[in-house]
């Protein structure tokens, strides 16, 4: 089987760029497209140059359909309007679909779900090795402590440009810990305190946001109970650690039947 072809959309975005950079380093892919929206000032620029690592022959374009046609798979870290589209177009190229973005709403969850009858889609919140171990511990940490005598927080600090809160991956480590505790993360989440608020209740996980300056990502799960506290934390340097861990899902994903798949089952940790 040869390279793998995949399609990069947010070609000028953050992720986008740093996408490019690891497909052209990652063996057993190459990169066959990259998509901007249309009137981005992006568009008919070469991909490569874009991404500072010199004239790669891909021009950046506004037609998802026609670079999906001649794809094996599309690297998506874009909006959550925009990959709603971009699964549907996958499921009907019949190719891998690697969703990163984050700030989805439930029925865009249920579009991508859809999606995945016929497109083979990985999604996560955080494509990083280190985050879905971290989401193992906190799984595990949670079943192993009463939660009438430890509290979970989970804390984030991000860029200040994200624009979603809490983080994809704040949600990613609630869900390991409400699923640690045989219980539903919707029912226990508090995501905001403001004023006299009460005594904090037993069993809750509880979410604080924090936005500055160029953090890539900043993320603790701070296990607390009466005179001492565990804190599991990860820090994310650089954003390559994404872009390689979305590499390698899609090439993973290249022999799998349709569905919806999670970076667990890519790194075999589910
Ligand atoms: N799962 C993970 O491991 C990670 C997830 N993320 C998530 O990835 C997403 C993107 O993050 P980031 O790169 O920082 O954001 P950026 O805003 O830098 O990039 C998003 C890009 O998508 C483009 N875009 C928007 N709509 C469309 C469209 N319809 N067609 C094509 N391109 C489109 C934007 O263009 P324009 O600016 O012109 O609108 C922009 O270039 C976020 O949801 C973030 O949370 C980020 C890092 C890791
Ligand atoms: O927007 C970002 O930058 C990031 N988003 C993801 C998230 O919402 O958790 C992953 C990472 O932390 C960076």
């Amino acid at each position: 089987m040869g390279d793998m072809g995949l399609v990069v959309v947010g070609a000028g975005g953050r992720m986008g760029q740093t996408l490019i950079r690891a497909v052209h380093t990652m063996e057993g892919a190459r990169l066959v497209g990259a998509v901007e929206r249309p009137g981005s000032p992006h568009l008919g620029k070469d991909a490569g140059e874009l991404a500072g690592i010199g004239i790669v022959n891909v021009e950046i374009g506004d037609d998802p359909l026609a670079a999906f046609a001649k794809a094996d798979g599309v690297l998506d870290f874009t909006t959550p309007r925009a990959t709603v589209e971009f699964a549907g177009y996958a499921a009907q190229a019949r190719i891998v679909h690697v969703v990163g973005t984050t700030g989805l709403s439930d029925e865009d969850e249920a579009a991508v779900a859809a999606a995945a009858r016929h497109a083979t889609i990985v999604k996560s919140g955080n494509m990083s090795l280190g985050v879905n171990l971290l989401s193992v511990l906190v799984r595990q940490a949670a079943k192993a402590l009463d939660a009438a005598d430890f509290d979970i927080e989970i804390l984030e600090m991000h860029h200040r440009h994200k624009v979603d809160a809490p983080s994809g991956t704040a949600l990613l480590l609630g869900a390991a810990a409400a699923e640690g505790r045989d219980e539903n993360l919707a029912e226990k989440s508090i995501r905001v305190r403001d004023g006299h608020t009460g005594a904090r209740e037993a069993g809750t996980i509880g979410f604080a946001t924090l936005r500055g300056g160029s953090v890539v990502g900043e993320h603790s799960v701070i296990l607390a109970g009466t005179g001492e506290r565990i804190v599991l934390s990860h820090h994310a340097e650089d954003r390559t650690i994404f872009a390689r861990g979305a590499v390698k899902a899609a090439l993973w994903a290249r022999e799998k039947k349709p569905g919806l798949y999670s970076m667990l089952d890519v790194l075999g940790l589910a």
